[in-house]
């Protein structure tokens, strides 16, 4: 269990947990990981999302409506890890449902269920102090986003105090499918590569293999969320996992 990338570039699978159930989502991600995703960003389905477009927010209301809780994405993730011991594996989440839960209690039951790494979407570096240390004390890697907005002063705080890998964000704005990579993208992986020798993923608008051979090009990793959500939108229940599997594998081609 570590988060590595195979020489090609990586491939980062986003999915909102407990869409359409937990365990489609299951199958899902096991599909993913078996057709060539290294790491799967499990996302918490939450009711207020800030960063996210019409689809993760769909995908996050349809999740909630089932009742998803951070407990149960917590025993999938465990489920996640005892199928595929290898697999990376990161946990996404708005902070407030962590806070229910109490960061303590949060990072122990991460890392006890076998997670690699944790995405606090906005959680600031800057207010960090009790979230790096529990991370660090039961053996888990803080990931943050990195934004072309970011100050350098900002980017080298991301650097020192990530694990794992950082997540740069491709350009300002919310989540979802646009067209081209954005143009902002290779400038902010290059300050931020002054200020850290993690891998740098970047995400936001990633959609096809054409994209991720661009970010191959500047970045380690892709980060690929809402063509993902889409596909298992559009697919149903039924089709979804066999659905995204050929998609990943078709990112590589
Ligand atoms: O959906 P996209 O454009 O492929 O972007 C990745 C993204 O979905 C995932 O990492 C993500 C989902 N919700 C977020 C909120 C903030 C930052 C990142 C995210």
């Amino acid at each position: 269990m570590s988060i590595t990338f195979s020489c090609k570039t990586g491939i980062i699978a986003y999915l909102t947990a407990g869409d359409p159930d937990l365990t489609i989502t299951r199958d899902i991600a096991l599909a993913a990981i078996d057709n060539g995703a290294d790491v799967i960003e499990l996302g918490v389905p939450f009711s207020d999302p800030l960063a996210d477009g019409p689809v993760i927010q769909r995908a996050s209301e349809r999740a909630v409506a089932k009742g998803t809780t951070l407990t149960q994405v917590l025993a999938l993730a465990k489920e996640l890890r005892a199928a595929r011991p290898s697999a990376g594996l990161v946990l996404f989440s708005y902070l407030n449902p962590v806070v229910r839960m109490g960061m303590k209690t949060f990072c122990a039951k991460a890392a006890e269920a076998g997670v690699d790494g944790v995405l606090l979407t906005d959680m600031i570096v800057e207010e960090a102090g009790e979230y790096l240390a529990e991370m660090q004390a039961n053996g888990l890697a803080p990931i943050f986003l990195a934004a072309p907005t970011s100050p350098d002063a900002r980017l080298k705080a991301i650097g020192e105090a990530s694990r794992g890998f950082v997540y740069a964000i491709s350009r300002v704005g919310i989540t979802g499918t646009q067209q081209a990579i954005a143009a902002d993208a290779p400038a902010l992986v290059e300050r931020l590569r002054q200020f850290t020798s993690l891998p740098i993923a970047v995400g936001f608008g990633i959609s096809n293999a054409e994209h991720v051979k661009a970010v191959g090009e500047f970045a380690d990793a892709a980060v690929i969320g809402s063509a993902l959500v889409a596909l298992i939108e559009k697919t149903g229940p039924a089709d979804a996992a066999a659905a995204v599997g050929r998609f990943i594998a078709g990112l590589r081609a």
